[in-house]
Formats: C-alpha cells, sequence, structure tokens
C-alpha cells in the first residue's frame, strides 16, 4: 500500500468546520484515482495531506493518520515525503520561478544532493517525457499554458516521486493544453507505472482513464468504486453538480425508459447498445 489515509479529518485554524472529515483511503501501486466533487468538497485540503504539507506548512486541527509507504506523515518531513509523492497544483504559474526550463527541472534535484551527472540525466529524461525537448533554453513564461503545466509535472516527475498527485492540473488550460497534459498523465500511468492521483472536472477522461473513482462532498467520500460502478449513480452526481460524459447522460434516459439495463461507458459502447435496441 502507498498510501494509507485512517479516519482522517481536518480543520483549517481559522476555520469553524473541518474541510474533511473521516476520509478513509488506500491507495495502492500503480493505481489511476480520480477525484470528483463540487467545489469546496475538500478535493484540495485532501491532496495537501498526502505530502505532508497538510499538517507542516499548513496548520489547522488534525485527526487520523496518513501513512505514505508506512511513514506518517505528522512525523516525517515534507522534503522526505516529496520523494515518494510529488505535488502538481491548479496553476502552473504558481510553481515556476527559474530562468530556464532546464534550470526549473533542475531546481529540486540539486536540493536533493545528487551528483551533476545523475541530475543531466534525470532533466533530460524528465524533459523527453513531457515532451519538452529542445525548449531547455527557454524562459518558461513563454511556453503555452500546457507547456508550462507539462514543464511543472516534469520538474516533480525528475524526484522520482512514486505516486504524483494533481489538483486540477487542466483547468486553467485551453482545449488543446488539457489534452497534451492528460495525455502525458496517462502515459506516466499506464507505461511509467507511476501511481496517479488526479482532481479532474473532465468526467470523460476519468471514466476511461482511472482505475478507481473517490467522490468528496462536504468534506466526506460518499461514493467510491471502479468507473464503472460509480458513474451508475447518476442522480447522486448531478445532485453534486458533476457533469457526466455524454454516453452516460444518454445512457440514464434510456435506462429510465427501460431500453437499456447498464450504462454505456463510451460513446462508441452507446451506439452499439443502441443499434442492437433498433437491430440495425
Ligand atoms: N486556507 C484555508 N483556510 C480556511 N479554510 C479553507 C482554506 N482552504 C480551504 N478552506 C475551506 O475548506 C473547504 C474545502 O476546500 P478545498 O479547497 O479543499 O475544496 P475543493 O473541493 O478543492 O474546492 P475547489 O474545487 O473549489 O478547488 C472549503 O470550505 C474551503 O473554504
Amino acid at each position: 500500500m502507498l498510501i494509507r489515509v485512517e479516519d482522517l479529518s481536518f480543520r483549517y485554524s481559522r476555520a469553524k468546520e473541518y474541510s474533511i472529515k473521516n476520509i478513509n483511503l488506500k491507495i495502492r501501486k500503480g493505481e489511476f484515482v480520480g477525484i470528483l466533487g463540487p467545489s469546496g468538497s475538500g478535493k484540495s485540503t485532501l491532496c495537501l495531506t498526502f505530502n505532508g504539507i497538510i499538517p507542516h506548512s499548513i496548520r489547522g486541527e488534525l485527526r487520523g493518520d496518513v501513512y505514505v509507504k508506512g511513514y506518517n506523515t505528522k512525523e516525517t518531513s515534507v522534503a522526505k515525503l516529496s520523494t515518494i509523492v510529488g505535488l502538481v497544483l491548479q496553476n502552473p504559474d504558481s510553481q515556476l520561478f527559474n530562468m530556464t526550463v532546464e534550470e526549473e527541472v533542475a531546481f529540486g534535484l540539486e536540493n536533493l544532493g545528487l551528483d551533476p551527472e545523475e541530475i543531466k540525466r534525470r532533466i533530460k529524461w524528465a524533459l523527453r517525457i513531457a515532451g519538452l525537448e529542445g525548449l531547455e533554453n527557454e524562459f518558461p513564461p513563454n511556453l503555452s499554458g500546457g507547456q508550462k503545466q507539462r514543464l511543472a509535472i516534469a520538474s516533480v516527475l525528475a524526484m522520482k516521486p512514486e505516486v504524483l498527485v494533481l489538483d486540477e492540473p487542466t483547468s486553467q488550460l485551453d482545449p488543446l493544453g488539457r489534452e497534451q497534459v492528460l495525455s502525458l498523465i496517462t502515459l506516466l500511468n499506464k507505461e511509467q507505472g507511476i501511481t496517479i492521483v488526479l482532481v479532474e472536472h473532465n468526467t470523460e477522461y476519468i471514466l476511461s482513464f482511472a482505475d478507481r473513482v473517490v467522490v468528496l462532498d462536504k468534506g466526506e467520500i460518499v461514493l467510491e468504486g471502479k468507473p464503472k460502478n460509480v458513474f451508475e449513480e447518476v442522480e447522486l452526481l448531478q445532485n453534486l453538480g458533476i457533469r457526466l460524459p455524454a454516453s452516460v447522460r444518454i445512457s440514464h434516459k434510456l435506462k429510465k425508459k427501460g431500453l437499456l439495463e447498464r450504462s454505456a461507458l463510451s460513446e462508441r459502447e452507446l451506439i452499439n447498445k443502441l443499434k442492437s435496441i433498433m437491430k440495425i
């Protein structure tokens, strides 16, 4: 088990209410876990507990425990936890502060005390995977939104974490940037075997690529399971304001009319089901 969250609740110092409540969650090696939930449901707060930013840098009242590869995050430094759990945030601009792409990736590595040859190897590897080869000397603010977010991912990736936690990494990007970042996340999970925890509003993507989905509401887990089962709970998800994939919405209407038994998980599956209903 890579991450084990046990009866976790957290209240920010100045807040009256707990932002997450009694969370129990296990994340296994190699898994791809999608996190959904309305605004303010505690998704970011939960992400910040995975590498110790909560409770070490952001103070408040923490109950319960988070274990990362067996280390209790309360007793382990953020620096140590960051070598296991890499965190990527919503806004790439807030994470980039060096003069060149290469320096950006080198920054975290230099703090790890690695030898210069290893640093060079890792920079090359991370930039290649993130599709940023050839941009080593660019000034990060001149990159496109998608390139900036891929650079933020490359900088975290170069530390060779076992888990990448990404908190709405595509929400500030244009459609092309979004697609590039989501393709990179899929590649990291499926080809590099990196465990992924992703907060993402694109439910089509989550349905296609996540192994498991966790739905939060008011700080609590209200639904958890395989995407195909979670997305059967159409009414609950819609009541939370979660935008559903078209195939799921149309299937739901057909199910209500007694024309389908289970939701189609993709447009292709929906078309095939419709063809068999219409006998064509
Ligand atoms: N630094 C903070 N201090 C006090 N309260 C906070 C702080 N950060 C978040 N909260 C509160 O904690 C609750 C959960 O917020 P959080 O950002 O974790 O939710 P979220 O699901 O990630 O929302 P969004 O989708 O809008 O990013 C909200 O009620 C929010 O107002």
